[in-house]
């Protein structure tokens, strides 16, 4: 099996999204993380950008050991030599030298003539070839370039004494039937191709980035250029950690490894993001926060009983911990009875059956169940005696210049009546526990109300305590919606229930759950 090698442009072409500027000392920690995972070549940036680049790029050639280091380099005497300035006490220390080849940059960018290119190509490679042990040189929009021009600039180069040849489609103009392509006619029709490595290095404009860097894998490059988590000018470069997950999960097609310790691209990409402020969308293959979440019950049924059902690559082998099931409306009970389970509540079938349904009602109102709501569902229907009512409905009647109005409907579980009443308060709050008092022919005295919020963001759960008192008896109550209304009257509910309970000489919780401790 052939090895493919990676180059690593995070810290120069990554450097050049909108907005993203990387100290020294934020390269230099990004190149030792770079060299944990296993890249071959690190570009550290530009020297003859500025002289903070220049610092940077010479920091990095000192502190990387194993991997080359290489500063971009226009084909200018002047940049070669700032590269070399930079990198002179590097380790492993490289260049590359580009110059644009296609008709549209040689007329209106560069104002060159074939000729004037091929001479420029050339000298700049010599000279580099002075200073470095290793040159690569690049065709700037190579990928519309004449075939034939490609041809003539790489045996140019070549001559020239160029380590490796890099054809990139710069603008991600390209498919990967014709980046291929490319590859497989520069084999075909350049001398001595064969003393360059060729290298492909992709742009993501029309989404193919990850495509084109395969294609050119399969047309036989020795090398890919990308950046961590895809970020670059425009719409980026390849993400290296999807091509590295790509050649890693279908090894039986690609039959190409690489020097990558894939357990380190998790922490690559959270350093990445972190310093470069560029946040990796959810959905983003192999990195994004999703790219192991599972939020169905058909396909979280799936994982429980086998990962290979929907997972066709293992977190853990990328640096994750584990794959994450996401409880939410597109939930089944597989999912919840694990989920209970996780957190060390053990319950019988009827039990997660009563759950599920409060459960369902709730992801109807949240988009995402969290632990704690969980928790505050397993407490507010079994923390206290078994329940002589529970709540159907509550309506409301508001406005500031009328009397509140609540309507309550419960259920007496005792002989499974449906039991409705209303009442006026002087707020929502004190209707909706006249209401209960009424319907239930209780008469309480509200000692305390209280209002937490469980959860965060604007679908947070909120949580109400109350404390009731009926003659000498004080007893709490608790309540948990999105609503607090509604969470008010569950906790007036479970209070009455309690305090029912208590009176009768204590109706004993038969069903509770076991909490074995999470
Ligand atoms: C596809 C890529 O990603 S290429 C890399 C792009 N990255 C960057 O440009 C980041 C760093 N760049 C910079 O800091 C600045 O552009 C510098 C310092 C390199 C140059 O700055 P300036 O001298 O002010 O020139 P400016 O950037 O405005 O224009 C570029 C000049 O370089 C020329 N040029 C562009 N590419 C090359 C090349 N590969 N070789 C030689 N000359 C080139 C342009 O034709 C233009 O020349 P002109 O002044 O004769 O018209
Ligand atoms: C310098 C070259 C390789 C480049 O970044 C590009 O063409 O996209």
């Amino acid at each position: 099996m052939r090895r493919v090698q990676f180059f690593d442009t995070t810290l120069r072409d990554g450097e050049q999204s909108p907005g993203v500027n990387l100290s020294a000392k934020e390269k230099v920690a990004l190149a030792l993380q770079l060299e944990r995972l296993g890249i071959d070549v690190i570009e550290a940036g530009f020297a003859a950008a500025s002289p903070g680049d220049l610092e940077a790029v010479r920091q990095v050639g000192e502190a990387v050991g194993s991997a080359t280091v290489v500063s971009l380099a226009r084909a200018v005497p002047a940049d070669i030599e700032k590269a070399w300035e930079a990198l002179k006490h590097a380790k492993n220390p490289g260049i590359h030298v580009f110059l644009a080849t296609s008709p549209i940059h040689r007329k209106y960018k560069l104002n060159m003539t074939k000729d004037e290119v091929l001479e420029r190509a050339e000298s700049a490679v010599r000279l580099a070839k002075q200073y470095f042990p290793n040159v690569e040189f690049s065709t700037e929009d190579g990928g519309r370039t004449e075939k034939a021009f490609l041809c003539q600039v790489a045996e140019r180069v070549i001559e020239a004494g160029a380590d490796v040849l890099n054809i990139p489609d710069t603008v991600g103009y390209l498919t990967p039937q014709q980046y291929g392509e490319i590859f497989r006619y520069l084999r075909e029709n350049v001398r001595e191709i064969d003393k360059v490595k060729l290298s492909a290095h992709c742009h993501d404009d029309l989404g193919m980035a990850t495509a084109n860097t395969l294609a050119a894998i399969e047309a036989g490059v020795d090398q890919v250029e990308g950046t961590i988590n895809g970020i670059g000018e425009r719409a980026g470069n390849t993400s290296l950690e999807e091509v590295a997950m790509a050649l890693a999960t279908r090894k039986d097609y690609y039959q190409a490894t690489t020097g990558l310790n894939l357990k380190e691209i998790a922490k690559t990409s959270r350093m990445v993001s972190k310093m470069t402020g560029m946040f990796v969308p959810g959905n983003k293959a192999v990195v994004g926060a999703n790219a192991f979440a599972h939020e169905s019950g058909i396909h979280q049924d799936g994982m429980l009983k086998n990962s290979s059902t929907y997972e066709i690559m293992r977190p853990e082998m990328v640096g994750y911990e584990a794959s994450r099931m996401v409880l939410g409306k597109h939930s089944g009970r597989h999912a919840f009875r694990d989920k209970l389970k996780s957190m060390g509540y053990e319950m019988s079938d009827e039990q997660i059956s009563q759950l599920f349904v409060r459960f369902k009602e709730l992801t109807d109102r949240k988009k995402v169940i969290e632990d704690e709501d969980i928790a505050s569902l397993v407490e507010e229907r079994w923390a206290g005696e078994k329940e002589v009512y529970t709540l159907e409905t509550i309506q409301l009647s508001y406005g500031n210049q009328s009397v509140p109005t609540a309507s309550v409907q419960v259920v007496d579980v005792r002989d499974q009546r449906r039991l409705e009443e209303a009442s006026c308060g002087n707020g929502s709050v004190d209707a909706i526990f006249k209401a209960i008092d009424r319907v239930t022919g209780e008469s309480m005295h509200l000692v305390d109300f209280q209002i937490a919020s469980v959860t965060h963001g604007k679908d947070a759960l909120g949580e109400v305590y109350v404390k009731l008192k009926q003659e000498d008896r004080i007893v709490q109550g608790r309540g948990v919606s999105t609503d607090i209304l509604e969470a008010s009257a569950r906790a007036y509910i479970h209070a009455v229930n309690r305090m029912i309970a208590r009176r009768d000489g204590g109706i004993k919780m038969e069903n509770a759950p076991v909490s074995v401790g999470s």
